[in-house]
């Protein structure tokens, strides 16, 4: 259905194709067995009904034929299909619908790693509405998606119609020469540790720091997801732009009075703010990548990202339009500025003068990092409120190298080894993006772990791994796995078992499209983390403030898994999130 390359906001246009793509042959077939096998005619009530019962059968056979076809084509290369799922209803819709009912009731992504465990398996296809659907937990082949077939998989032309409106033809919704091209334009910028971003992180860590400080003293709860997104919002705006939103500045969340919003919790008067909109278009974009190929009926009305997009363009456009005004003269008057300390944005005017793409390599870079930041500030917090013990010491460790009110710099960052166990520990049980999605090209064999027999891929299949079910594998990282427990990454010995098997830990991806901000992101979180604990000795949960409807549901107590421990609704939209926030009362220290 997704063949046709037409502009993002052609998707009405687009789904109608492939509904006739689709429907012809049935339609052929019937009327051919109408008119020249009955001798009938090919219209009237009876006509009608054939053509309705063809469509059925239209699928089984074709569905059946793709399966035989494969299994052959396994056969030939001297390998086994993936196994199959084998659902109660046609098309396996009722994994469909417990995959769907799940994202939005379910602990985050527990009905998948349920459906693995059910087969006994790492990889399975889930063949939803008759199609190669593989959803999988294996770190071999999460390789070969990333790294070694590299080249056989692709975002595909249903990346940008779900999300070209907002991200144009950057980074993330590109492949090949295109995907190449864009990040070339952002990663060398990205790749450098500059003094200056600790200068960006202090400004509005310092703002942020204030708000928590003022909710400590009146002893109030406060969301500190919302607080991290603004943070993380207003800091990754002033490196990249050299200009913020100032989303700390607006309203936020009241204790006990928020209600539940898209994800965290609403805020009043949010509306038509750049903040809300920049959430909105992702919740929306998410949003088509659940409903998939049938999003255009939900927006057949209208195309729900665009009213997000005129306010962020609103904001962005002029700022992006300004620095290549002011390149300009400054190339008129041979004016050279000092590479080291540009923003980004003054990067992108050196090399490019189109408008849209500057602006859309800004927005790609800004979607990337600010709520898998935000998200890992969120959790972090959350393990030091329910581990006061972790909070203790990594609070000595800060106190010892940056003492009670200096700042982090690169080089005290690196002496906290404490700080970065328990990043990496939040990380591995909490990844910020903890699934991701590519659709295979063409045929694929992928490895097994015992090298026996590989499996075989077919072309044109979606494929959706899981990085936190395959961080919470217990046969990889032991009997404890759904534990939290930064001696992991301490241990010499058990640190062994990542650094022989490095494909079991991949919160920012391995290979060419792996995370290129990876350093930006553990700087500020690392920052952030030395300020928090500087000012406060530790959080405590506050579950009365959830909002209604967030509250981690008590029958969880006896699910499997971690939901049986967890405190709060850890969910996802592509980047992990709490529902309905995080809501805690910080303990001045
Ligand atoms: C804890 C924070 C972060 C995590 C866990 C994270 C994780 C990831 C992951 C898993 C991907 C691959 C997504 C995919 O291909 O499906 C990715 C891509 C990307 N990230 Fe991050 N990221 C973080 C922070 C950042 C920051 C701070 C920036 C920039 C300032 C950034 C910029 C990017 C970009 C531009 C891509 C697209 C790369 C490409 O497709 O070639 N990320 N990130």
């Amino acid at each position: 259905m997704m063949s046709v390359e037409l502009p993002a906001t052609w998707y009405r246009t687009r789904f109608f194709i492939g509904v006739v793509q689709t429907l012809s042959p049935p339609f052929w077939l019937a009327y051919t067995f109408l008119t020249r096998v009955l001798h009938w005619p090919g219209s009237g009530f009876i006509a009608t009904f054939v053509y309705i019962a063809f469509i059925p059968l239209w699928i089984s056979l074709t569905s059946w034929y793709s399966v035989w076809k494969h299994d052959r084509r396994a056969g030939q290369l001297g390998a086994t299909p993936i196994p199959r799922a084998k659902g109660k209803w046609p098309g396996n819709i009722d994994i469909m619908m417990r995959f769907a009912k799940d994202l939005r009731e379910g602990y985050i992504l527990q009905a998948m790693g349920e459906v693995l465990d059910e087969y006994g398996v790492d990889t399975l296809n889930t063949r939803i509405l008759w199609k190669d659907n593989i959803i999988t937990r294996d770190d071999l082949h999460m390789r070969a998606v990333h790294q070694t077939q590299f080249e056989s998989f692709e975002r595909g032309a249903e990346a940008a119609e779900k999300m070209g409106t907002f991200l144009g033809r950057g980074v993330f919704v590109t492949d090949r020469t295109q995907w190449r091209r864009e990040r070339a334009l952002i990663r060398p910028f990205l790749n450098k540790e500059r003094i200056s971003d600790f200068d960006i992180f202090q400004e509005y860590s310092e703002r942020a720091l204030d708000i928590l400080a003022a909710s400590a003293s009146a002893r109030e709860p406060i969301d500190v997801q919302d607080l991290f997104a603004r943070f993380t919002l207003d800091a990754t705006a002033a490196f990249l732009l050299g200009t913020s939103p100032d989303a700390l500045g607006a309203p936020r969340p009241v204790p006990y009075k928020a209600t539940l919003g898209s994800k965290g919790a609403a805020t009043e008067g949010q509306f038509g703010t750049f903040l809300y909109s920049f959430e909105e278009v992702q919740v929306t974009i998410s949003l088509r990548w659940r409903m998939n190929t049938f999003f255009p009926l939900y927006e057949f009305k209208g195309d729900h990202t665009l009213p997000h997009v005129e306010v962020i363009t609103k904001w962005v456009k002029p700022i992006v339009e300004a620095a290549l005004e002011r390149k300009k003269q400054e190339r008129e008057q041979g004016i050279e500025r000092q590479r080291a300390e540009r923003t980004m944005l003054e990067n992108l005017v050196e090399i490019t003068q189109d408008e849209e793409r500057v602006r859309y390599g800004l927005l790609n870079v800004m979607m990337a990092g600010r709520d898998t930041t935000a998200g890992l500030l969120t959790f972090v917090t959350y393990i030091l409120a329910v581990h006061p013990a972790v909070a203790k010491r990594l609070r000595e460790e800060i106190l010892d190298v940056c003492g009670a009110a200096g700042n982090s710099t690169h080089d005290l960052i690196r002496k906290m080894p404490y700080m970065n166990a328990v990043l990496n520990e939040t990380l591995r049980l909490f990844p910020g993006a903890p699934m991701g999605i590519r659709n295979s090209i063409h045929e694929v064999l992928l490895p097994t772990a015992d090298r026996s027999t590989p499996l075989y891929l077919p072309g044109k299949a979606r494929v959706t791994w899981l990085t936190l079910h395959l961080h919470r594998r217990a046969d990889l990282w032991g009997a404890d796995a759904l534990e939290f427990d930064p001696e992991r990454w301490l241990d010499p010995a058990r640190l062994a078992r990542v650094e022989k098997r490095p494909s079991m830990y991949v919160p920012f991806l391995s290979g060419p499209r792996q995370c290129p901000g990876q350093n930006f992101a553990l700087n500020e979180a690392s920052f952030m983390l030395v300020r928090l604990l500087q000012r406060f000795s530790g959080f405590e949960l506050v579950p009365e403030a959830i909002p209604e409807g967030a509250r981690p549901p008590p029958q969880w107590k006896e699910g499997k898994g971690r939901q049986r421990v967890e405190k709060i609704w850890p969910s996802t939209a592509f980047t992990a999130f709490v529902k309905g926030g995080l809501w805690v009362r910080p303990i001045a220290a």
